[in-house]
């Protein structure tokens, strides 16, 4: 057993523009490894969302595998999807636009637990004050409506909501590019913390190579739905091979 959580292969997606069509994906391999996080990055357009929304699979690819742990994600029943999307859960950077925001912050986490019927209405209460707790809120803040907290506060509920599931990784797409320094400080030491804990698997997308870099184990660098270059975090960052990963870090002056 290689240990790999998520491996893809050949994924690739065309869109159907106005007298052109766009490459989103094209021919995209990756593993991901229980417990690891791979980081990527690209020039806005690469198709670093789109790669996040077809291993939701809320697009469909052209072409391509889907494994996790093994089982081929793509060719799951609609009914044994509703089971396992738990599995793997996203954070957006804008919780706002996946939430209603006169819902309850503890509705808008139980609601992935009643959905998946998780336990007894008991024992979702005891797992929503865990959640809360586990990402850094308080049990009264379950009561507060999700348009009446902060924007650190609202991305620790998206966290909370998508650990809910028990997923086994989490897709980040820019979830603390909207956030201060110091929350995103304290974001990164969550989610480090997570991982170390229980072992979750990320895939981190970011357009600040200083952030990605902080948190993951590896990265890949995407142009134009290639993936142009991948490797250990610390040697791509340091030691770029690709002119996408050369720009992308020229382009951060303190990193010289
Ligand atoms: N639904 C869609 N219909 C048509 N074209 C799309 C659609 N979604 C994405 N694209 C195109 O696919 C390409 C990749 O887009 P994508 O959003 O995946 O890039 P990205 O790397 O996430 O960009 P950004 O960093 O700006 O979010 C772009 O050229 C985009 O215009």
């Amino acid at each position: 057993m290689s240990g790999d959580l998520l491996m893809v292969e050949g994924l690739s997606k065309r869109f159907a523009g106005r007298g052109r069509s766009v490459r989103a994906l094209d021919d995209v391999s990756f593993s991901i490894r229980k417990g690891e996080t791979l980081g990527i990055v690209g020039p806005s357009g690469s198709g670093k969302s789109t790669l996040a929304r077809v291993l939701l699979r809320l697009i469909e690819p052209d072409a391509g595998r889907i494994l996790i742990d093994g089982e081929d994600w793509r060719s799951l029943s609609p009914k044994a999807l509703r089971h396992r999307r738990g599995d793997i859960q996203m954070v957006f950077q804008d919780p706002l636009s996946a939430f209603n925001p006169r819902t309850t912050i503890g509705k808008a986490i139980m609601d992935p637990l009643r959905i998946h019927a998780v336990g007894k209405r008991h024992s979702r209460m005891a797992a929503l004050a865990e959640l809360l707790q586990r990402v850094g809120l308080s049990a009264d803040m379950a009561s507060r409506r999700i348009h009446e907290v902060s924007g650190g506060q609202r991305q620790r509920v998206a966290l909370a909501r998508a650990l809910a599931s028990r997923p086994r990784l989490v897709v980040l797409d820019e979830a603390l590019s909207a956030l201060d320094v110091s929350l995103r400080g304290q974001m990164l030491e969550l989610l480090v913390r997570l991982q170390r804990d229980e072992g979750i698997s990320f895939l981190f997308i970011g357009h600040d190579p200083a952030v990605v870099r902080m948190i993951s184990h590896r990265v890949a660098v995407m142009d134009q739905g290639r993936i142009v270059e991948t490797g250990d975090a610390d040697a791509v960052f340091s030691d770029p091979r690709s002119d996408t990963g050369k720009a992308l870090i020229a382009a951060i002056p303190t990193w010289r």
